[in-house]
């Protein structure tokens, strides 16, 4: 009935992406899910085919290294009438999501990255947001104050994107991380695209009440390198649509160690993330997160062991919690940003920015929440 539902309003057509975000956001009673495309389960779907990766393009022992099988192993999809889509469903090795939680948390909400909460606190207070909070979070009762873990909403590494004015700009950037550029590298070289440089990162972290709201990514200076979409923690419903933005979307999964490759003429599509899936009742995480790294692995070092105790606060976090890393490319080869002058309006204001119209209070509180991110 309700899926019933979902397929008449797209077939109305006007603002079908609105409607099905909203059809999905409801709580009471929850959304039929039955029409949401579930690239974990064997698939008898005509949209959805085996897409092609370049296996020489990264050797087993590379893979290894970032925690991933051999790409040759790899479940890789494509989706008819979107070109450019990729849909890689948990390629990393059993274990090895661990570590890239631990950094989300861990690593890469310490300084000079940038989160939500340093639009509002003073470098001291959001210095080690980790060490700040694993205690409150071990020993969580019910009415404990949130952590500043728990507050967290969003990261931006490398060139920091900036919320207000929607841009990148040369003079706001620190080393993005390593760890991440070599993952990223590897997941883009495998999908067709050898040269991909992780140049700028936007982490979202949800809760399990959050949505990301309905927006184009379209802030990097060139658009022909591909964005590259980590998952991790929490299911989450994904919304890919078209070039315009009332267009009818395709919803599908997004589960624990999935990753999406937006490349081609799929780049530029509106998107959206209207709910995350509550969890099964007795099973708070995915179990692809219960696993730990196998004792027999040869070399388990480069895998990227947690410990035990970091992982406790990891897991505790992720029972209500999504985390989303973007990976983008901003420059072209060669590429330099435009010269501006301090006196400019910027260029994106007033400009189709991909997002919706904004009063000042909503663009305020969107600095500190990311897209819309509640
Ligand atoms: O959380 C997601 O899956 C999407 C994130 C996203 O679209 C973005 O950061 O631009
Ligand atoms: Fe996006």
């Amino acid at each position: 009935m309700a899926a019933k539902m979902a397929a008449s309003m797209v077939e109305q057509g006007e603002d079908a992406f609105r409607k099905l975000f909203k059809f999905y956001k409801r709580r009471n009673p929850p959304p039929d899910f039955s029409e949401v495309i579930d690239f974990s389960k064997k698939l008898g779907n005509e949209t959805v085919y085996t897409a092609e990766l370049n296996h020489g393009s990264v050797s087993d022992e590379a893979a290894f290294r970032a925690g991933l099988q051999p790409v040759k192993e790899w479940r890789a999809f494509g989706l008819q009438g979107y070109p450019g889509f990729i849909f890689i469903s948990n390629p990393f090795l059993p274990g090895s999501q661990r570590y890239w939680v631990k950094q989300c948390l861990k690593t890469y909400t310490q300084k000079p990255n940038v989160c939500n909460l340093d639009m509002h606190m003073s470098p001291a207070e959001t210095e080690n947001i980790w060490e700040k909070s694993v205690g409150s979070i071990r020993k969580k009762g019910q009415r404990e104050p949130r952590t500043l873990l728990e507050k967290l909403r969003w990261v931006t590494l490398g060139y920091h994107y900036n919320w207000d004015t929607k841009n990148y700009s040369p003079d706001h950037c620190t080393p993005f991380p390593e760890d991440l550029h070599s993952l990223s590298y590897k997941i883009a070289a495998a999908c067709g695209f050898p040269s991909f440089k992780a140049e700028a990162g936007i982490l979202n972290y949800y809760r399990s009440d959050s949505s990301l709201g309905i927006h184009v990514d379209e802030s990097e200076l060139d658009h022909t390198p591909p964005l590259v979409s980590f998952s991790f923690g929490q299911t989450a419903v994904f919304l890919l649509g078209g070039t315009k933005r009332q267009d009818a979307p395709t919803a599908m999964f997004m589960r624990s160690g999935d990753i999406m490759v937006m490349s081609g003429s799929s780049r530029l599509l509106y998107h959206a993330v209207p709910c995350i899936v509550p969890a099964h009742a007795g099973h708070p995480l995915p179990s692809c997160l219960d696993q730990r790294v196998g004792k027999d692995e040869p070399d388990a070092d480069d895998v990227r062991t947690v410990c035990e105790k970091d992982w406790e606060v990891c897991s505790a976090y992720l029972k209500t919690s999504r985390i989303n890393m973007t990976v983008r490319q901003v420059l072209g080869p060669g590429q330099t940003f435009p010269v501006t002058h301090s006196h400019a309006v910027p260029a994106t204001e007033g400009s189709a920015s991909g997002y919706e119209e904004e009063t000042q209070t909503a663009k305020k509180r969107k600095s500190e929440s990311g897209y819309d991110l509640d």
